[in-house]
């Protein structure tokens, strides 16, 4: 497979602070990667290193084997940051003409449009007077101008509706499909397991889960142990069984938050406190990863 992005170890810091802690990772061709994680996780100043717009403090990357923000590297890729300035007072072709004139083979204008949905009366209106969405459709045409090998998106559907959000990343999917690659930020879980075939989760500047949507939301999964009690257990007594990260004991119902189903139920039986009606139920994905990212933050 061929690598087109490899990270190793690269790290940033601001004023006595680490954003970016020694973070590696690598991306083949036609990967559609997503970097997620909280606030302040370091996902915009990872990509910013990578595309050469911020210099590491350690560490290297490299994009087709080439420095970021090299010729090299620039001419293969197209970006799609947050807040990005369109030259307000250009018309929408103007300024898609103006990028697709700095590369060598732009995407012909027609396969813009209908990867955009930007429409030919778009391209007549001054970039000022779009509306928040089109102003997306309009950053999402110009990373694409180039026809680029890899494409970067910093959050890409802020500001988008729901259908314009499923359009766009039908079409990151077909892009990828073709043998482009894909590395979006985003804050939202579901967004990346959706979309993604590779998740980079980080938390406080570092990688802490590397893998395919399923690995990933394996590593996060927390399942439920749920059961009656006859008598009346001291929390203490149910803290001490293994394996057990949170409880709600509710009045009719304990309820064990684990995160490993068989030594806690051997646990349980065992130990002969007379639980009884015993469920399992899987944790919800978003509590996991709130629970992780906490748990991150608790060890830094
Ligand atoms: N230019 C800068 N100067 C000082 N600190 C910075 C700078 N840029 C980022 N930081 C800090 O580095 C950390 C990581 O920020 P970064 O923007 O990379 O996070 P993020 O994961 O993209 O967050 P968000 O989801 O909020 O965009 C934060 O604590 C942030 O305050």
């Amino acid at each position: 497979m061929e690598p087109v992005l490899n990270v190793d170890r690269i790290t940033k810091r601001f004023k006595g602070m680490t954003a970016v802690d020694g973070v590696s990772f690598s991306v083949v061709r036609g990967e559609v990667a997503a970097i997620l994680g909280p606030n302040g996780a370091g996902k915009s100043t990872t990509m910013h290193m990578l595309l050469g717009l911020l210099k590491p403090d350690g560490g290297s990357a490299e994009l087709f084997g080439n420095a970021p923000g090299s010729k090299e590297a620039r001419e293969r890729i197209g970006v799609m940051l947050q807040d990005v300035s369109l030259m307000d007072a250009m018309k929408v072709r103007e300024v898609l003409e103006l990028i697709r004139g700095y590369y060598r083979n732009p995407m012909p204008h027609r396969d813009l449009l209908r990867l955009t949905g930007l429409s030919e009366e778009d391209l007549k209106k001054r970039a000022e007077k779009l509306s928040g969405g089109q102003k997306r459709r309009v950053s999402f045409a110009l990373a694409l101008a180039g026809d680029p090998d890899l494409l970067f998106f910093d959050e890409p559907t802020v500001g988008m509706d729901v259908g314009a959000r499923a359009r766009f990343w039908t079409t990151v999917k077909d892009l990828a499909a073709q043998g482009k690659t894909v590395i979006f930020s985003t804050h939202y879980l579901q967004e990346a397991d959706d979309v993604a075939s590779r998740i980079l989760l980080f938390n406080r500047g570092r990688l802490i889960a590397d893998g395919s949507p399923a690995q990933v939301k394996g590593q996060l999964l927390r399942k439920t142990v749920s059961f009656k009690l006859p008598d009346k257990v001291s929390a203490e007594r149910l803290r001490s069984l293994p394996n057990v990260l949170s409880m709600d004991l509710g009045m009719e119902r304990i309820e064990l938050v684990t995160d490993d189903t068989d030594r806690l139920l051997y646990a349980l039986v065992t130990a002969d406190i007379g639980a009884s009606d015993i469920t399992i139920g899987q944790g919800r994905l978003e509590d996991a990863f709130t629970e992780l990212t906490r748990t991150e933050e608790g060890v830094v």
